[in-house]
C-alpha cells in the first residue's frame, strides 16, 4: 500500500481544479487492470458500469447488477492504493428511494472498498445525494449522456441548444449544492462544458466533452484498444493496440503447440525413473 498522505482524496481533486491541474480518470473492472490503472499515474478510478459492456458483453449498461458492480470493485480494491476508487451505482438502485440508495451505495464502499460511488441523473438526485454525503458517502455526479437512459435517449451528444446549457448548467449547480465533490460530463458540446467547468466550484471530468473540463475519463479497454473489433466511441483516442499484441501472441502459442514446438526442454520438469527416449509419439 502506498503511504496514506500519497492517496488522492476528495479535497486533494478540488484542490486540482482550483490550482488548474489536469485530474486523469480511467476505468478498470478487475485486479490487473486496477493494477496497470495505478502504474499509469491516474489519479482516479472509476469501476464504471460500461463493466456490463466491456467485460460482461452485455448490450448497454442496463443488465449490471449490485452483485456484478460490488464483485469487481472488490478485485480492483485489491489492485490498487493511490488513486481514489469510485464505483458505479447501477440502474435503479439509487432510484427507489433515498434509503435504497444509501444501502446500495453503502455496500459499494463496505464491500467493494470503494472511497465514493457515482450516479448518473441532475436536480432530480439532489435529495439522494445529499442523504448520501451526510452519511458520510462521497458521491460523483454524472450529467450530459447517461448511458443507462439509453432505451429512452438513446446516445446523443447534449448541449447543443441554449435551453439544453441552461438545463444541465442547473443539474451541475443543484450537485453541487448537494455536496457532490465532482461530476462527470458525458457527451456535452465543449461550449457546454466550459459553461458548465466554469458555473461551478466542483471539478468536472469530460468524456467526450472537450478540452475545458476539469479533468478527463475515458474506458480502460477503449484507451489500449483491448478488443477484437470492438465498438469505439469518436471521442476515444487510442494509444496502444493491446488486443491485437495479445491475440499474435496467443495466435502463436496456438501455432506452437500444433506444431509441437511448444513445450521445450526449459519448460519441462525430470525425475529419475522414467526414461525419455526423445521420440514423438
Ligand atoms: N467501450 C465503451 N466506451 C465508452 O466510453 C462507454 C461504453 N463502452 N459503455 C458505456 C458508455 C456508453 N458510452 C457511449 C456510447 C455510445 C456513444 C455514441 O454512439 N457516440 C457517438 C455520437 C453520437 C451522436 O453523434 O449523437 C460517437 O460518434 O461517438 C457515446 C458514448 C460511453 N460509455
Ligand atoms: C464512461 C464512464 C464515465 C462511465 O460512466 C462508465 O465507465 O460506466
Amino acid at each position: 500500500m502506498s503511504e496514506r498522505k500519497d492517496r488522492v482524496t476528495v479535497a486533494r481533486l478540488q484542490k486540482m481544479k482550483r490550482e488548474r491541474e489536469p485530474i486523469a480518470m480511467l476505468t478498470a473492472y478487475d485486479y490487473p487492470t486496477g493494477q496497470l490503472a495505478e502504474a499509469s499515474g491516474v489519479d482516479v478510478v472509476l469501476v464504471g458500469d460500461s463493466l456490463g459492456m466491456v467485460v460482461l458483453g452485455y448490450e448497454s449498461t442496463v443488465p449490471v447488477t449490485l452483485e456484478d458492480m460490488v464483485h469487481h470493485t472488490r478485485a480492483v480494491r485489491r489492485g490498487i492504493s493511490r488513486p481514489l476508487l469510485v464505483a458505479d451505482l447501477p440502474f435503479l438502485t439509487y432510484r427507489l428511494g433515498v434509503r435504497d440508495a444509501l444501502q446500495a451505495a453503502g455496500r459499494l464502499m463496505q464491500e467493494g472498498g470503494a472511497s465514493a460511488v457515482k450516479m448518473e441523473g441532475g436536480r432530480d438526485l439532489a435529495p439522494t445525494v445529499k442523504a448520501c454525503v451526510e452519511a458520510g458517502i462521497p458521491v460523483m455526479g454524472h450529467i450530459g449522456l447517461k448511458p443507462q437512459a439509453v432505451h429512452q435517449t438513446g446516445y446523443r451528444i447534449q448541449g447543443k441548444t441554449e435551453q439544453s446549457v441552461r438545463e444541465l448548467v442547473d443539474d451541475a449547480e443543484a450537485l453541487t449544492e448537494a455536496g457532490a465533490f465532482a461530476f462527470v460530463l458525458e457527451c456535452v458540446t465543449e461550449e457546454a462544458a466550459q459553461t458548465i467547468s466554469e458555473s461551478v466550484p466542483v471539478p468536472t471530468i469530460g468524456i467526450g466533452s472537450g478540452r475545458q473540463c476539469d479533468g478527463q475519463v475515458l474506458v480502460f479497454h477503449d484507451v489500449v484498444q483491448f478488443s477484437v473489433n470492438g465498438f469505439r466511441p469518436s471521442f476515444v483516442k487510442t494509444y496502444a493496440d493491446a488486443g491485437e499484441t495479445v491475440l499474435s501472441g496467443l495466435a502463436e502459442y496456438v501455432r506452437d503447440v500444433k506444431n509441437r514446438r511448444f513445450p521445450q526442454e526449459q519448460h519441462v520438469f525430470h525425475g529419475k525413473s522414467a526414461v525419455y527416449g526423445g521420440t514423438k509419439r
